[in-house]
């Protein structure tokens, strides 16, 4: 092996910089020896927390990319050899020249309702406002429970947690269990933050869908970068990468972005691959959204999408 070390670009967020450390600790058990080294790149994502992802009732007006392109610059100037990121939220069409190098195994692919009494989708008070910055949460609460008010909130985890807290405290705030567990503020149901202990419910997979490729965490490389390339695929998980794999193509198949109101959950049970999918009408989110479920061999993932694409 080559002594010249691997650079992973990664963002300043904590759990970004927690996602690159896993990396980094899954790539010196595989290669005793390696040299990792890290630098941090400020994306646009970062620099424009004021800005709204969307308008709720429209279409959502950002770069899909917005988290991933300095980055996938970062890469291709060679400053980095590889890019640590939240598998959500890369596009599902990547730009031409970059590829997925590896997943690793996922993380518990549920959402999370965070509340100060324990509170669940169906307790939750007459009207209540929760905060949340995904147009494909906000549909599917506002299916489930058309009275509550969704509050856009932007941010951090941690920011984002604290919106239940204080004066103009929300009712509740939804949020990635991965994200949550990865920070380490999410156990056993409990959420401790600023000397406060609130209530995490995860939210049943089945009845709130999550987003494709939600709790994984991807690397990702030049496509001409053999090198790189083969060095990072012994950190990846079969099984999370057909699950991904099949979530991601649907989206692309659909034409989705990021922000587009789809949810997707995935299992495999023996030979078989099984998905289903909700979505919600871009213009009208509070119209019923559209549900699939079907299953198809493992070895396949990209034909079960299409399937479900084409239904
Ligand atoms: N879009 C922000 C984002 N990207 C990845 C995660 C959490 C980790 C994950 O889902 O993999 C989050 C925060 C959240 O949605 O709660």
């Amino acid at each position: 092996m080559s002594n010249r070390p691997l650079i992973l670009g990664t963002r300043g967020s904590e759990l970004a910089l927690t996602q690159t450390e896993m990396v980094t600790a899954a790539l010196q058990a595989a290669y005793p020896g390696l040299v990792v080294e890290r630098k941090i790149i400020q994306t646009s994502g970062d620099k424009r927390q004021d800005l709204r992802f969307s308008e709720f009732a429209g279409v959502a007006q950002v770069d899909k990319g917005i988290f991933i392109k300095e980055l996938e610059i970062a890469l291709e100037k060679g400053e980095i050899d590889a890019a640590v990121h939240s598998l959500k939220d890369v596009p599902s069409d990547l730009a031409a020249g970059f590829q997925i190098a590896s997943v690793l195994e996922r993380a518990p692919i549920e959402d999370v309702l965070i509340t100060r009494e324990s509170l669940t989708l169906e307790t939750l008070p007459k009207g209540a406002r929760v905060g949340t910055s995904s147009v494909r949460r906000a549909a599917q609460l506002k299916w489930l429970r058309p009275d509550v008010e969704i509050v856009e909130i932007r941010g951090n985890v941690p920011t984002r947690v604290k919106k239940v807290l204080g004066e103009q405290a929300l009712d509740a705030v939804l949020l990635a269990a991965a994200g949550l567990i990865r920070l380490g503020l999410l156990k056993d149901g409990l959420i401790q933050i600023d000397g406060q202990t609130l209530h995490g419910l995860t939210l049943d997979p089945v009845a709130f869908l999550p987003a494709a490729g939600q709790g994984a965490i991807a690397i990702e490389c030049r496509s001409n970068d053999n090198s790189s390339r083969g060095l990072l695929r012994a950190l990846n998980h079969d099984d999370t990468e057909l699950r991904v794999t099949a979530e991601r193509e649907y989206l692309k198949l659909l034409g989705a972005g990021c922000q587009t109101p789809v949810g997707a959950h995935t299992w495999i049970s023996g030979d078989q691959l099984h998905m289903s999918v909700r979505v919600f009408d871009e213009a009208d989110l509070s119209a019923k959204p559209r549900e699939l479920e079907m299953n198809g061999p493992v070895s396949d993932p990209k034909a079960l999408a299409l399937r479900l694409a084409k239904a």
